[in-house]
């Protein structure tokens, strides 16, 4: 086949050339030419890669497909059919962009935007434009005189075949192809003067009308001179150029890309093979940016391209946060890879939308938390999961703790307690809200802290008795809280948030141990009683958090971590194997950033929804009117905890202290106690009493050896003497304060 060369007229010496070939022209089989054109293996990292050459030879219009080895066979008959059904996969009606209302808003948005670039572009550069057209202008008139000229005469081609004819001898060729070109010029003549006439009366015309006629007129006919009149490498426009802007994602930048991951495994098959990298699924477009859906040569786990996001980005001369590699289902070879239109710090993620005015919250169903790199919501649900958010510093985590506080707030039958053991105050604007609110890491505030725990154990086995009498009335069928119990008044199993920040001052403290152990057992309690408990860590090594939380914790949320430890602490065993890796994210910068697991089959790289304090403040404001409505507001100053606050024991021993004995066992004094305050002490046995004066190291409780009936019987106990000096140092503190 020949085609028009660039200027648009036919070539004629390859046309004859085509012809010479004849009837031998030899039969191609195509799929043996497809393989010739199949892609060289791509070497490595090329340190041009950004030039458009090699994205011209865009692997797209490789046959990517399987590799055909043999005919197609029958398919097994021992499928059974449902199976083979569900592994039919149809391709959608509708591409990825225009079916669903984000990602065609997304895309439009994007060619605005495009286009938009490309008119202001243009725009500024109109004046020297309109000087180039001018210059080009007449030159291309002249040439188009020309051109028309020739045509009319009907040499091209006609001459050199004649030519030919003529040195062959051969006349009567030569007077055919004569008769013809006249034949063809004798109405092309005609054609022309018409033409002429036609654009002299054009010219006419315009000069006796308005104006802007010869205006319009003009700037459609000499733009269009002028590129007949330039050069052929001397465009009138510049280029747009790419600069820093969006690179269509293609199969060539792919394969470019994760060849250039030194991975033995992807190189040394590809080597062997162009096509074992292949692409189920046809590179589209999904919200704003693209998908390729990859798979992986035999052996390699996405899991292993995941780990080397920073070179993949490299690799594609992109910012690491445009680049967005995930194990995509299937199989563990199959890799998901996101690109961006833009780095995802320049994307604007949308406002929350529990900011708006009248949005309530219901902890039964899912609520907005986050955002993909895609910019799709990610909601969560509060109740029956428990939290665990874990991170460097810096990596967001107090803001992702607050955001479902703050949700929580928004439901006025969730009654909200927390510490925040950094000090800092992030957990503040919430405290008009919240039932108990601590703030700090002194040893009062870890003390009241560990109460808290103490009374959230407390508070699971009063609600399992509150659940067993429900149960029995048939109103908790599956021996849960469920939405009607959570709204009856005095049913005692609303909804209890109870957060810990930085919960590691806990868990490293004296009080670290006993709080673990509590801890643990709330959360596997508390879960279908109402009890929801978040926890944010910085350090998850099993000092600062018992394997026994991480393991129960069902609901979870890794922001940037530092190794590999760490991410699995939080996201579970094998997470970071499985492709999971919070570790890719960089504190501060990508802020906000982790992996969530917990919701939906798989984990996914989901960004917080950032709502600062003032913001955070507003909805505060809005929580609070709806508690007051409900009359769940909590009062400030008051204790609502209903066990009476650690440091009483220590007056209360004292008060009721067995005459002059020098030491007790925590038997009696418990029995003391509970005569004195049965609603505080009834049913204390010896280790409560024990755990109660953890936070008074001056008490010691040692065994303590009394006679009874003869006999030497050595129990836990506590020295007089003992019980005095913390009494007394307690009181020097007060007075110190
Ligand atoms: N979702 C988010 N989007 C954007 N920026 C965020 C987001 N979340 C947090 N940030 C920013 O990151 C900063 C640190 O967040 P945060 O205080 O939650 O980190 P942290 O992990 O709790 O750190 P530390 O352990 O030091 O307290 C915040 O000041 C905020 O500006």
């Amino acid at each position: 086949m020949t085609a028009p060369d660039e200027d648009g007229r036919f070539d004629w010496q390859a046309a004859e050339a085509d012809l010479t070939t004849g009837p031998d022209a030899e039969v191609v089989d195509l799929d043996d030419a497809r393989a010739r054109r199949a892609p060289r293996p791509p070497t490595g990292p090329d340190p041009d890669d950004a030039d458009d050459a090699n994205d011209a030879e865009d692997a797209e219009t490789v046959d990517a497909g399987p590799e055909r080895v043999g005919g197609p066979v029958d398919m097994a008959d021992d499928v059974p059919a449902e199976v083979v059904a569900r592994q039919q996969q149809r391709r959608p009606i509708l591409a990825e962009w225009a079916r669903s209302g984000r990602a065609l808003r997304a895309a439009v948005k994007h060619q605005t935007k495009d286009a938009g670039y490309v008119a202001a572009y243009h725009g500024v550069r109109l004046p020297k434009y309109a000087v180039k057209a001018l210059a080009w202008a007449p030159i291309g008139a002249v040439r188009s005189i020309g051109q028309a000229v020739r045509w009319a005469a009907a040499e091209e081609g006609n001459w050199h075949l004649r030519q030919a004819a003529a040195s062959r001898g051969d006349a009567d060729t030569w007077l055919k192809l004569d008769a013809r070109r006249q034949r063809q010029s004798v109405w092309r003549w005609w054609v022309l003067a018409a033409g002429t006439a036609g654009t002299g009366t054009g010219v006419i015309v315009l000069a006796a009308g308005p104006s802007w006629w010869s205006a319009v007129a003009g700037a459609v006919v000499v733009p269009w001179l002028a590129t007949r009149g330039r050069p052929a490498d001397r465009p009138i426009t510049d280029r747009v150029t790419e600069g820093t802007r969006y690179r269509k994602l293609t199969a060539e930048l792919v394969r470019r890309a994760l060849t250039s991951l030194q991975m033995p495994a992807i190189n040394s098959a590809v080597a062997k093979d162009p096509k074992a990298i292949s692409f189920p699924v046809d590179i589209h477009r999904d919200g704003p940016g693209h998908l390729a859906v990859v798979d992986l040569p035999y052996g390699v786990e996405a899991a292993e391209v995941v780990a080397r996001r920073g070179k993949l980005a490299s690799a594609m001369r992109l910012p690491l946060d445009q680049v967005w590699p995930e194990p995509a289902p299937g199989h563990t070879g199959r890799l998901a890879l996101w690109v961006g239109y833009e780095p995802a710090s320049q994307m604007k993620q949308p406002a929350w939308p529990l900011l708006n005015a009248g949005v309530k919250v219901d902890v039964f169903k899912p609520f907005p938390f986050a955002t993909t790199p895609r910019l799709d919501t990610v909601s969560v649900d509060l109740m029956f999961r428990n939290f665990l958010f874990g991170g460097q510093p810096g990596s967001g985590k107090t803001f992702a703790l607050r955001d479902l506080i703050l949700a929580a707030a928004l439901d006025p039958r969730a009654e909200i307690r927390g510490y925040e053991l950094k000090g800092v105050g992030d957990f503040a604007v919430l405290e008009p809200v919240m039932a108990e609110y601590g703030n700090g890491f002194d040893d009062d505030t870890l003390a009241r802290c560990f109460g808290f725990i103490e009374w959230l154990y407390e508070e699971c086995r009063r609600r399992s008795k509150r659940i067993e009498h429900y149960a029995r009335l048939g109103k908790a069928p599956e021996n849960k809280v469920t939405p009607e119990l959570a709204s009856l008044k005095d049913s005692g199993l609303h909804p209890l948030v109870a957060w810990f920040d930085e919960l590691q001052e806990l868990m490293t403290s004296k009080y670290g141990k006993d709080a673990g152990e509590l801890l643990e057992k709330v959360i596997k309690l508390g879960r279908a009683l109402g009890v929801i408990i978040l926890i944010g860590t910085q350090i998850p090594d099993k000092d600062s958090l018992p394997t026994g939380i991480t393991r129960n914790v069902n609901s979870r949320f890794c922001l940037s971590v530092a190794d590999q430890t760490a991410n699995d602490m939080i996201l579970g065993t094998s997470a970071y194997k499985n492709g999971y890796r919070a570790t890719v994210f960089q504190p501060v910068i990508e802020a906000g950033w982790g992996i969530l697991r917990g919701f939906g089959p798989k984990a996914s790289a989901v960004r917080s929804f950032y709502v600062d304090t003032t913001a955070a403040g507003r909805i505060v404001a809005r929580a609070v009117a709806l508690r007051q409505t409900a009359g769940t507001l909590p009062k400030p100053d008051e204790q609502t905890r209903e066990v009476a606050p650690v440091a009483d024991v220590l007056g209360d021993l004292a008060q009721v202290w067995p005459g002059d004995e020098k030491s007790a066992w925590n038997e009696t004094l418990c029995g003391l106690l509970a005569e004195l305050r049965p609603d505080v002490y009834g049913g204390w046995e010896a280790a409560q009493l024990t755990t109660a004066l953890k936070p008074h190291p001056a008490v010691k409780v040692a065994d303590v050896g009394r006679r009874i009936d003869g006999k030497s019987v050595t129990r836990r106990g506590i020295k007089h003497t003992d019980l005095l000096a913390a009494i007394a140092e307690r009181d020097r503190k007060r007075s110190a304060d």
